[in-house]
């Protein structure tokens, strides 16, 4: 297993490196297993990879010698990576690694800011069925919702059974449709989906996906996919990936930017290091992908501001 760094200078050039990379890894995995998929995270780093990815698609499709897995676009074209591969949308699987429960539209989904920056072009133009977008319920959609009263749904604060189960059957939900469209390895542990890459991006407080310090999820084993309660982030509600699923990534990538990120990552890659690993603490410290793991870093991120 790998363990690389990749320092940018800004947010904009790592989120242009890290989209190409990404079309390459999938464009790979369609051409070698005729499927592949990547966990979508939500944040501005992680949405504005699937911005760069969207000028790279449309600059890509303006070529008129471009053909899928074509492994050489001239770099003169506009594009910067001379190896720009592009897979084929049909066969590429997106997966989300959290999803604030909130109502379907709901600007603050990860999904809607995915859908906006990315999904909504790849599905009209770029043959990619919507059936492969796996989208995490939405808190107006999950079994049980229709019963509840409405700011219920939209503000769900304070503890109540039916907002309660509702989530819990959102979870069991998605866990259901990794179970029937994911890879699984011949090998692993077959409760387990296998994804070709993981984005996540790192919050200030060192949570990754809907895993946070101090909450059950950090330290949650035996499951795929867990419903969140207390958020110290708004919203309080959450579906989240655990631990065990995001370590089934071939690759997983920490996509960080900013100064406020600092200290956070310094901790975990220092808690990394030192395998004084505290789950509870610093929930990115015990994630890491099969085969490598990727620190997409600006200046600020890395301590260097
Ligand atoms: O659900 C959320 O609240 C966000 O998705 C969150 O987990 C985000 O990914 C990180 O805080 C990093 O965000 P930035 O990329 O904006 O730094």
């Amino acid at each position: 297993m790998t363990d690389e760094t990749r320092l940018y200078s800004d947010r904009e050039s790592l989120c242009r490196d890290a989209a190409g990379e990404l079309l390459r890894i999938l464009a790979d995995g369609v051409r070698d297993r005729g499927a592949a998929s990547a966990v979508l995270t939500g944040g501005g780093t992680g949405t504005g990879i699937l911005a760069a990815l969207s000028d790279l698609v449309s600059s890509a499709s303006n070529i008129s010698e471009f053909s899928e897995f074509s492994d050489s676009l001239d770099a003169s074209d506009g594009l910067r990576s001379p190896d720009l591969r592009m897979p084929d949308w049909s066969r590429v699987h997106l997966w989300w690694g959290d999803e604030r429960f909130l109502p379907t539209g709901d600007p603050d989904r990860n999904e809607q800011q995915a859908e906006e920056a990315l999904l909504q072009e790849l599905v009209a133009r770029h043959g990619m069925p919507a059936a492969n977008i796996h989208r995490m319920p939405a808190a107006d959609r999950a079994a049980g919702a229709e019963t509840m009263p409405p700011e219920t749904q939209v503000t769900p604060e304070t503890p109540n059974t039916q907002a309660t189960e509702s989530i819990m059957t959102a979870a069991e939900a998605y866990t259901s449709e990794l179970a029937a469209h994911a890879r699984v390895d011949p090998g692993q542990d077959d409760r387990l989906p296998v994804f070709d890459v993981v984005m996540l991006g790192v919050g200030p407080d060192a949570h990754v996906a809907s895993l946070f310090p101090g909450l059950p999820g950090p330290l949650t084993r035996g499951a795929t996919v867990i419903a969140v309660e207390g958020s110290p982030k708004p919203p309080p509600r959450r579906l989240s990936l655990t631990v065990e699923a995001l370590n089934m990534a071939e690759r997983l990538w920490f996509v960080v930017a900013g100064a406020d990120k600092a200290e956070a990552v310094a901790e975990v890659r220092h808690a990394r290091d030192d395998e004084t690993t505290d789950a509870a603490r610093w929930p990115a410290s015990v994630v890491s992908g099969r085969d490598a793991t990727v620190w997409w870093l600006d200046g600020a991120a890395a301590g260097q501001a």
